[in-house]
């Protein structure tokens, strides 16, 4: 109904303006478009389920995400395929193991102190009701 779409497109400006803030963070480079399994070829034989902000952002529009628990659990796999796929102990893989934690520790603080707690229970009721 209006109300609930309404709640529904405030969630999707709310996730928006997440991964374009931490779009516009240069630590966070190599999370904004999917890893280019041309230079990587190996990548998918080791990563079952890519994802990036682009795709996070592609997902949003077309409506994907019915609670911001849903999107956590896709915006996750981000940082968790890049500790996965670089765990080498040589000064590349550390690099982007550490940017993959700064990445987990920013969109945990982001919802902390960013998401009103009556508002995830909404989205929620709502999709215990679809
Ligand atoms: C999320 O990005 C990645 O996992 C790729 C993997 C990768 C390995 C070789 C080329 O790309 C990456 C990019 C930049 N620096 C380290 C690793």
């Amino acid at each position: 109904d209006k109300q609930e779409e309404d709640v529904l497109r405030e969630l999707r400006l709310f996730l928006r303006n997440v991964i374009e803030r931490l779009s516009l963070d240069r630590r966070f480079r190599a999370f904004t478009k999917p890893v280019d399994t041309e230079e990587v070829p190996d990548y998918l034989m080791v990563i079952k389920k890519p994802m990036d902000f682009s795709t996070l952002l592609t997902n949003i529009d077309e409506h994907k995400y019915h609670t911001v628990r849903e999107f956590m659990a896709d915006a996750d796999l981000i940082w968790q395929n890049a500790l996965e796929y670089n765990p080498d102990n040589d000064p590349i893989d550390r690099h982007i193991r550490h940017r993959a934690c700064a990445l987990k520790d920013t969109v945990r603080a982001i919802i902390r102190d960013e998401l009103d707690g009556d508002f995830e229970r909404v989205c929620e009721e709502i999709r215990e009701s679809r």
